[in-house]
This record gives structure tokens, C-alpha cells and sequence, in this order.
């Protein structure tokens, strides 16, 4: 049985298979602003989406991910606390059952409701496979959801869940931008840590927003829609897919703001 978000399978059981669950710089963590350190020398973050490289929607099994042709630099990251070129190669998220669970950072304890990620690798590296498991290889920028007016930028992905609810199920999504998925304001804390799904890569440089994004409360019910579960299964609800915060590990967090 392959790894999951249940008791038999779930956060608390990957070490058996990742022993690097117990590693020195694992994600996601608990960020307690109070502790995190006003880094001056930190740039702004230089995000610029091409709306043309988005390919597809899909349903993998653990959450709902839109995937990018990341074959030229069109859809890329530069600056803020990384050097070199990052190409954007998806984005997913990860929810709770109910609107007071949901992310995986929390932010002195608050979790919120759901937690976006758009996943970049480093392109001194040959392919997205290949930095992977460099310690420089990804930069994952991270947005916070909280539950507010209805999104409308979400809803063009919502649309498509109905599509998609099953485990494998995937559909065209043509020109999406992920940049309206971004927060007005892009403070952010970084800290260098790892996926936060099997294989636990200790690759990641983390980005995290300070600013949510809002989505309303029916808008987060259709998350909820999803199924962990192929056509055919026992339907199961893709909800929870969220690892708990993990040891800091004397790991400091950076704020690029006062
Ligand atoms: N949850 S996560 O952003 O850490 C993540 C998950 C799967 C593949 C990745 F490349 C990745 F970055
Ligand atoms: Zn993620």
C-alpha cells in the first residue's frame, strides 16, 4: 500500500519507508513571526507567469495539481532569497475536512484553511527530476487560503473539479495565470526545508506569504469534493491532505519584512 494521509499510511507512518521524515530540515514548520529574523539583504520576489504554459489539471491521487510545460524559462522565479532562474513546473494545495484545518505551515499555531504551493526548480539542473533531491534544486512559494469572499480566480479551476474527481482523472486547462493566485502584498518568510509529501526531498528553499489569499466557504466545500480514491474504489474523500508542522531544528526563518 502506497503512502497517504490516513492512520495506517499516513504523516505519522512515512519514516518507515523515508527515513529522511526524521531529517534535519523538513517542511512544513510552525513560523512564529516573534522569532523569525528581519533580513534586510532579502529581495522582492520576481514571479512572472506565461499564462500559455499551463497544460493540464489533474487528480493524482493526493491532491489537485495544474501542471506547466517547464521546457523554456517563460514561467520562472528570480530573486528573493534564491540566485539563478527557478521555472515553475506545477502547483497544488493541500485542505482540511473543515475550515479550521487545512495548511501545512501554520503561523504561531493558526492553521488556515488550505495551503496553495507553486513549485519551481533551479534550472543549473537538467530537469525538475533531476533537482529534486539537490539541496539547492527547488523553491516552493507558498500561499495561505482563508475563508472570506468568493475567489474568482479559483473558480476556473473549481469548474474543472467535477472532471477530475476521481485518482488519475486529468483534463486540458489552457490558459491560466497563475499570478492571480498571488496576494496583493508579497512579504514572505523563507527557511530552507523539504517537500512536505514522500520523498521528503531535503530540497526546498520555502517561501511562504504572509498575506492570504481569500476563498469562500462553498468554494472550499467543492476541495472537499475530491476523492483520494480511483474510479471503481470505495469513494473517498481527498480531505486532510495536509502534513503537521515539524521540528525546526535550530533552522532560522527569515522575515523580508519589518
Ligand atoms: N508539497 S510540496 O510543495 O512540498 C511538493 C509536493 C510534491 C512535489 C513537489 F515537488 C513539492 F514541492
Ligand atoms: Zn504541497
Amino acid at each position: 500500500m502506497s503512502w497517504g494521509y490516513k492512520p495506517n499510511n499516513g504523516p505519522q507512518k512515512w519514516v518507515e519507508n523515508f527515513p529522511i521524515a526524521d531529517g534535519v530540515r523538513q517542511s512544513p514548520i510552525d513560523i512564529v513571526p516573534g522569532q523569525a529574523s528581519y533580513d534586510a539583504g532579502l529581495k522582492p520576489l520576481a514571479l512572472k507567469y506565461d499564462p500559455s504554459t499551463c497544460l493540464d489539471i489533474l487528480n493524482n491521487g493526493h491532491s489537485v495539481q495544474v501542471t506547466f510545460a517547464d521546457d523554456t524559462d517563460s514561467s520562472r522565479l528570480t530573486d528573493g532569497p534564491i540566485s539563478g532562474l527557478y521555472r515553475l513546473k506545477q502547483f497544488h494545495f493541500h485542505w482540511g475536512a473543515s475550515d479550521n484545518k487545512g495548511s501545512e505551515h501554520t503561523v504561531a499555531g493558526t492553521k488556515y484553511p488550505a495551503e496553495l504551493h507553486l513549485v519551481h526548480w533551479n534550472t543549473k539542473y537538467a530537469s525538475f527530476s533531476e533537482a529534486a533531491s539537490k539541496p539547492d534544486g527547488l523553491a516552493v512559494v507558498g500561499v495561505f487560503l482563508k475563508i472570506g469572499g468568493e475567489n474568482p480566480n479559483l473558480q476556473k479551476l473549481l469548474d474543472a473539479f467535477d472532471t477530475i474527481q476521481s485518482k488519475g482523472k486529468q483534463t486540458s486547462l489552457a490558459n491560466f495565470d497563475p499570478s492571480t493566485l498571488l496576494p496583493g502584498c508579497l512579504d514572505y518568510w523563507t527557511y530552507d526545508g523539504s517537500l512536505t509529501t514522500p520523498p521528503l526531498y531535503e530540497s526546498v528553499t520555502w517561501i511562504v506569504c504572509k498575506e492570504p489569499i481569500s476563498i469562500s466557504s462553498a468554494q472550499m466545500a467543492k476541495f472537499r469534493t475530491l476523492l483520494f480514491s480511483a474510479d471503481g474504489a470505495a469513494q473517498d474523500c481527498m480531505v486532510d491532505n495536509y502534513r503537521p508542522p515539524q521540528p525546526l531544528k535550530g533552522r532560522t526563518v527569515r522575515a523580508s519584512f519589518k
